[in-house]
């Protein structure tokens, strides 16, 4: 195909091992000192392995639960297919209150109950496969949505541009390429000799310790700097486009996206740099009918005083406040790029075309 993304080596961080009941991940809070993957077999440890953004990004998630379902349910003694549906629901419940703002959780774990639904009156071994089936199909139709965003993306870019992006939407936080990352990366194999500024991204530092690290390792030319210094780059004229990923956009294109991309969205506006999202279809919720319906997860204080240094950071017993994502308003968004195609305002119009697309 053309443009391709086949020469790249891009790194898997959600892979499904069938033979031996396990889930693998990429552990991302060792990167980038270190690149462990972790083999995991317990739903409590596929739990906290979301919880704690071992793994993370909105795609990645919907993986990550979608194959723990299946384990999940794989595992189950059952004889009958009611029994099964019953651990079926124990498990998709337990997995759905690990993180609460990625829609992409939700809808993987609601496409396999539709599967295991579609699947009654069959042997359950045929339950069970057909539930390994559908979580294998979710990883794969997700690599070629990412590959279809980073197309219709860079065609919204020019040449020599110098791009800002916040957090990590790139091909860790996916089954491969990225949202956000993946026209830089096709923009890279195509000589588009694009500049990308990293914002760190506090607390948890994805832009620094995962952006930075996969932009490397994939030779492009990655500047990293703090959250707030995105207003002087903007101001020096480095910055061309702002590309982010999101974790739920709703339907009149509010979008939540990781703390601190409203401002930067903001930033963009007041400096007539154009603001791109980048989503999969799968994460868009008609649902929500703004970003006012989006739950935004709270996190704890630790990831903000003392998780990423050697010595507490802040004064015993300060009241801290961290919410992990903020809504960026659809007014401030230039287009919302999906693997359909481009949605420009009004979204409430736009949005509902693209998924009627092929
Ligand atoms: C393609 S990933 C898109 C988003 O999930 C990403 O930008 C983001 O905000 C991730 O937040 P995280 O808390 O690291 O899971």
């Amino acid at each position: 195909m053309e443009n391709h993304l086949t020469e790249f080596k891009m790194i898997q961080s959600v892979v499904l091992d069938d033979a031996n009941d396990t889930l693998i991940i990429l552990d991302q809070t060792l990167l980038p000192n270190e690149k462990v993957y972790l083999h995991l077999k317990e739903m409590k440890d596929i739990w906290d392995a979301i919880y704690k953004l071992k793994v993370r990004g909105a795609p990645a998630i919907g993986i990550a639960a979608a194959y723990g379902l299946y384990l999940g349910t794989k595992a189950s003694q059952a004889d009958t297919y009611a029994e099964l549906q019953k651990d079926f629901a124990e498990v998709k419940t337990y997995l759905a209150s690990s993180r609460p703002t990625a829609v992409n959780l939700f809808w993987a774990l609601n496409r396999m109950e539709d599967r295991f639904v579609q699947a009654a009156g069959k042997p359950l071994a045929e339950v069970k496969d057909a539930l390994r089936q559908e979580s294998e199909r979710i990883r794969e139709e997700d690599e070629q949505v990412c590959e279809s965003i980073g197309k219709h993306a860079l065609s919204l870019l020019k040449e020599n541009s110098g791009i800002l992006t916040h957090c990590n939407a790139g091909t860790i936080a996916t089954a491969k390429y990225g949202t956000a990352l993946a026209p830089i990366y096709l923009g890279q194999e195509q000589g588009y000799n694009f500049k990308v500024y990293a914002d760190e991204t506090r607390p948890l530092l994805q832009g620094a310790r995962l952006t930075a690290w996969e932009l490397k390792e994939a030779g492009v030319d990655v500047t990293l700097i703090c959250d707030n210094m995105s207003s002087i780059v903007m101001k020096e004229g480095k910055i061309q486009a702002v590309l982010v990923g999101c974790d739920r956009v709703a339907a009149n294109g509010d979008t939540a996206n990781k703390i601190g991309t409203s401002g930067v969205a903001i930033l963009a506006k007041h400096y007539g740099i154009p603001f791109y999202v980048c989503s999969p279809l799968s994460t868009i919720d008609l649902e929500c009918k703004t970003g006012d319906d989006i739950h935004i997860e709270l996190r704890p204080d630790e990831e903000v005083t003392s998780q990423w240094y050697e010595k507490r950071m802040a004064p015993e017993d300060v009241q801290v406040y961290n919410p992990a994502f903020d809504v960026t308003d659809h007014s401030l968004i230039t287009a919302i790029v999906t693997q359909n195609g481009i949605a420009y305002a009004p979204f409430e119009e736009s949005l509902p075309k693209m998924f009627a697309q092929k």
